[in-house]
C-alpha cells in the first residue's frame, strides 16, 4: 500500500529538484487518467479532493476511489490530499477519513470569502498542525489571498467566490511574514499569492512578469529556502482545447492561463506542489463535445468518458514530464504516517527559518 504524506513526497522532490502536479479529482475518470499517466511515466501522484468534490462524490465514493488507485497502482506513490480547507474541523475530519495531507487555508474566515487577519490565519493553521502531525498527516498553509493582479480580483475558491477588490499587499505573499508564519505555524508546505487565480480566467493577455510574479517565488525561497511552496492556480489554459470546446459547440471566452515554462522557472526556486484542476475539465469537456459532435448516433457514455479520459491523460502525462517527476516513482520508499509521526515527535522535520 503506497498511501504516503505529502511532506514525504515533497523532502524528495526538493532533494531531487522537481516540482509536483497535484490534480484535483472528483470521479473515477479524472483518477483513471491521472494514474494511468503515472503508471506510463513513472511518476509519484498527488491526487486532491476539495469540498466541491466531497459534496460532489460523497466522502465515502471519493476516499475509495483514491484507495482503489493505490490498490490498482501499488508500485506508485500516492498523497491522498485535501484542498482549501475552510475550518480546522474540515481538516480533523479529513484526518478522520484517512487523508495523508490536509491544506488548511486560513488565509480567509471560514465563509471561504473573507480575507482574514494574519493573527486568525496563524492561530487555526498552528492548531491544525499541532493535530495532523500527532497523526504523521502533513498540513499545506496558505499566506496571501489568491488573485489577480490585473483586475484585484479573487479567483474562486473551493465553489465560493471572494468578494470585492483586494489590492496588492493582499494579494502578494510578503517574504517576511511567509518566515514569520512558517515559524510560528509549522507548516510542511506553504501556499503563497504571485498573481494567480482560480479557474480558466487568470489574465486578459499572455501574463508579463508584472501580473505573475515569479520574481516574488525567488524572493520567498531566498527567505525560507527550505520550505515547500505551492502555486494554486495554476492550469495552463491549453488554447488548443479551447479551441475545441469552441469549435464543438462551447462558449468559453478568450483567456490565458500560467505557461509550464513560468511554472518550471518556479520548480527552480522552491516550488514544489503546483494545483492543477481547469485544465483537466477543459479537456474532458473539449473531448466529449468533440466525441458526441462526431458520433451523433452514440449513446454509451463510456465512449466519450474514454474520451475523456484519454484527453486528461494526455494533460497529467506532459505536466510529469515538463516537471521532472516523470521517472521518479520507483525511487521513493514509502514511510508509514506512523513513522511520520515519530519523526515530528523527535523533532526531525521542523522547519529551519532564521
Ligand atoms: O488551485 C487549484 C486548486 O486548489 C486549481 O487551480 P486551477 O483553477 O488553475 O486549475
Ligand atoms: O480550489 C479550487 C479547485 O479548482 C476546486 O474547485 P471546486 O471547488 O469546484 O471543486
Ligand atoms: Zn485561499
Ligand atoms: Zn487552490
Amino acid at each position: 500500500m503506497a498511501l504516503i504524506s505529502l511532506r514525504q513526497l515533497l523532502d524528495h522532490a526538493a532533494e531531487n529538484g522537481y516540482g509536483m502536479p497535484a490534480f484535483n479529482v472528483n470521479n473515477m475518470e479524472q483518477i483513471h487518467a491521472i494514474m494511468q499517466a503515472a503508471d506510463a511515466c513513472n511518476s509519484p501522484v498527488i491526487l486532491q479532493g476539495s469540498a466541491g468534490a466531497r459534496s460532489y462524490a460523497g466522502e465515502p465514493f471519493l476516499r475509495h476511489l483514491v484507495l482503489a488507485a493505490v490498490e490498482m497502482y501499488p508500485h506508485i506513490p500516492v498523497v491522498m490530499h485535501q484542498d482549501h480547507g475552510s475550518e480546522p474541523a474540515v481538516c480533523f475530519r479529513s484526518i478522520q477519513s484517512g487523508f495523508s495531507s490536509v491544506m488548511m487555508d486560513g488565509s480567509l474566515m471560514a465563509d471561504a470569502k473573507t480575507p482574514s487577519s494574519y493573527e486568525y490565519n496563524v492561530e487555526t493553521t498552528r492548531k491544525v498542525v499541532e493535530l495532523a502531525h500527532a497523526c504523521g498527516v502533513s498540513v499545506e498553509g496558505e499566506l496571501g489571498c489568491l488573485g489577480s493582479l490585473e483586475t484585484g480580483m479573487m479567483g474562486e475558491e473551493d465553489g465560493h467566490g471572494a468578494e470585492g477588490v483586494l489590492d496588492h499587499s493582499q494579494l502578494l505573499t510578503d517574504p517576511e511574514e511567509a518566515a514569520d508564519f512558517v515559524r510560528k505555524t509549522g507548516v510542511d508546505a506553504l501556499a503563497i499569492a504571485i498573481g494567480t487565480s482560480h479557474g480558466a480566467y487568470k489574465f486578459t493577455k499572455k501574463p508579463t512578469g508584472n501580473v505573475l510574479r515569479i520574481d516574488r517565488v525567488k524572493e520567498i525561497h531566498a527567505r525560507i529556502p527550505t520550505v515547500h511552496l505551492v502555486m494554486h492556480g495554476s492550469s495552463s489554459v491549453p488554447e488548443d482545447w479551447l479551441a475545441i470546446i469552441n469549435n464543438y459547440g462551447g462558449d468559453m471566452g478568450q483567456t490565458y492561463g500560467v505557461p509550464v515554462s513560468e511554472i518550471v522557472e518556479g520548480i527552480k526556486h522552491g516550488v514544489r506542489k503546483v494545483n492543477i484542476d481547469t485544465d483537466l475539465r477543459m479537456a474532458s469537456t473539449g473531448a466529449i463535445r468533440k466525441h458526441l459532435a462526431e458520433n451523433t448516433a452514440n449513446f454509451d457514455p463510456r465512449k466519450f468518458l474514454k474520451e475523456a479520459t484519454k484527453a486528461m491523460s494526455g494533460i497529467c502525462k506532459d505536466r510529469f514530464e515538463a516537471f521532472g517527476c516523470a521517472g521518479q516513482a520507483s525511487k521513493i520508499k514509502p514511510v508509514s504516517l506512523e513513522v511520520m509521526f515519530g519523526e515530528y515527535k523527535a523533532g526531525k522535520l521542523d522547519p529551519k527559518v532564521s
